[in-house]
């Protein structure tokens, strides 16, 4: 298979911290990819370099066998990169369907906007909300509705920085139906805590720990590996 996205030797230094330290990352085209570790292990640091968002201290990133690493970020969306992260870029004041033009214009333009909105909305089921003000979703809503930002851009990889965090259990069994509609057809790179989602939906599972990769397998290699569980059981997140 492709691989879609590939970082090589990839680090970054906060002051004399190893967030990332050499990390060689490989993501094949359709593949559902959980990234996992401990809190503090440089997750959100990894994919913020991946999508452009800081610039790395040392390494590569390549999308597409194409070398990244000086690219801006609008230009990596440009590429198909689509993201969300942790703190919520939902503009309150705007209805759901503007929100989600807003993300789709950023890679579309003209006629096929409005469709891509609509398919959008309609993959995560918030559609009959279109003309609702984003301010007055649900918190749930308000995740669900930044995924469709994402899918709106019809990116080639998707990335979601713990898109189940302080959903309610219905929620999250519908982010899985989602995810699992979008397998084969989204390369999708997911930040996730939550164990259940994770053994569920990943193809594979990358496991960070104090920057580096301790880790790789498929949910059953991770689950039998020792390493992995002595890294979480040692570490502060002793539940993820
Ligand atoms: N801008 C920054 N300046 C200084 N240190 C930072 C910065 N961003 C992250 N760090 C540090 O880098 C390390 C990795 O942080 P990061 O947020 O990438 O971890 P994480 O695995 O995503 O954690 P979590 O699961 O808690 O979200 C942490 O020690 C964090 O405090």
């Amino acid at each position: 298979m492709t691989t879609l996205l590939a970082t090589r030797g990839l680090s970054k230094h906060f002051a004399g911290l190893r967030a990332v330290e050499g990390v060689d990352f490989d993501l094949p085209e359709g593949e559902v990819r959980a990234l996992i570790g401990p809190n503090g292990a440089g997750k959100t640091t990894l994919v913020s370099m991946i999508c452009g968002r800081i610039s790395p201290s040392e390494g590569q990133v390549i999308f597409e066998g194409r070398d990244i690493t000086a690219l801006p970020a609008h230009k990596r969306i440009m590429l198909g990169m689509a993201y969300t992260f942790q703190i919520t870029s939902v503009f309150d004041g705007l209805s759901v369907g503007e929100n989600v033009a807003l993300a789709a214009r950023r890679r579309l333009k003209g006629a096929k906007v409005t469709p891509a909105v609509d398919d959008a909305l309609a993959r995560v089921g918030l559609l009959d909300r279109k003309a609702q003000e984003a301010g007055d979703l649900s918190y749930g809503h308000q995740r669900l509705l930044e995924i469709a930002m994402g899918l709106a851009q019809s990116p080639r990889l998707l990335i979601l920085d713990e898109p189940t965090q302080g959903l309610a259990e219905g929620e999250i069994a519908e982010f899985k139906t989602l995810i699992r509609e979008l397998a084969g057809k989204t390369t999708i790179l997911l930040i996730e805590h939550n164990m259940s989602v994770v053994m569920e939906l990943a193809d594979r599972i990358t496991v960070l720990n104090f920057g580096e990769v301790l880790a790789e397998g498929t949910p059953d290699e991770i689950h039998a590996n020792g390493a992995v569980q002595t890294a979480y059981l040692g570490g502060d997140h002793a539940s993820a």
